[in-house]
């Protein structure tokens, strides 16, 4: 695989892992404790979209919240990574959307049950271009914000996470091994709020990135 390709890499069908309750706001705000290990869940490929779809409501859910998020992709595989050498694995970034039904994921924790209906389904990751690691010297250091239709609801820094980028790749790699086109989505901050058919959410990464979709029911 060249590193061409890479820039098109939601087009390989590999791993989406991602973290939840990285930022101590956004857990607060969702009555969760603050984690002492990284919380993980997956999603499939299937999943992503890019601009110029629509982000499909679930027809199970009348609750669909918005997470912003960075997504670390990864550039080079390994399993057991080291903190110290973590970054050499990254190719670079993407500013991601954690699509979530947030009624359905209430339900599931309350039954004990897995979070694959309320994260999972089609059109839950909506992503940026592909954004080489040499664009973003310092990602333990960067504004995400969120608006719906104009309106800000979210507007954090990666600062704030809980888990750095550096421990999330030692630790998952750890017990998932990580593939050149793995994409991993790093928690959101605080602010994530329902969103209806036709709004529409615009989000960026402050001085890198911004990127559009519109909310649809079938
Ligand atoms: O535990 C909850 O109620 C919700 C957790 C999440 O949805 C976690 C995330 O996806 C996140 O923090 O980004
Ligand atoms: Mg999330």
């Amino acid at each position: 695989m060249t590193a061409r390709n890479l820039t098109r890499f939601w087009e390989w069908g590999r791993k989406i892992i991602c973290v939840g309750r990285n930022y101590a706001d956004h857990a607060k705000e969702l009555k969760n404790a603050i984690p002492t290990e990284p919380v993980l869940f997956l999603k499939p490929p299937s999943a992503y979209l890019k601009e110029g779809s629509p982000i499909i409501v679930p027809a199970y859910s009348s609750n669909l919240h918005h997470e912003v998020e960075l997504g670390v992709v990864i550039g080079k595989s390994g399993r057991g990574i080291p903190r110290e050498s973590a970054m050499d694995h990254v190719a670079g970034y993407v500013l991601c959307l954690d699509m979530t039904a947030r009624d359905i994921q209430e339900e599931c924790k309350s039954k004990g049950l897995p979070w694959t209906l309320a994260k999972a389904f089609n059109t839950s990751c909506p992503v940026s271009e592909f954004i080489p690691k040499d664009k973003i010297p310092d990602p333990g250091n960067v504004t995400l914000w969120l608006k719906v239709n104009d309106q800000m609801r979210q507007n954090g820094s990666t600062s704030q996470m809980i888990f750095s980028i550096p421990y999330l790749i030692n630790y998952i790699s750890d017990i998932i091994s990580l593939e050149e086109g793995d994409l991993i989505l790093t928690g959101t901050p605080k602010g994530v709020s329902g969103v209806q058919e036709h709004d529409e959410i615009t989000a960026g990464i402050e001085g890198i990135v911004t990127m559009s979709f519109t909310v649809d029911r079938l």
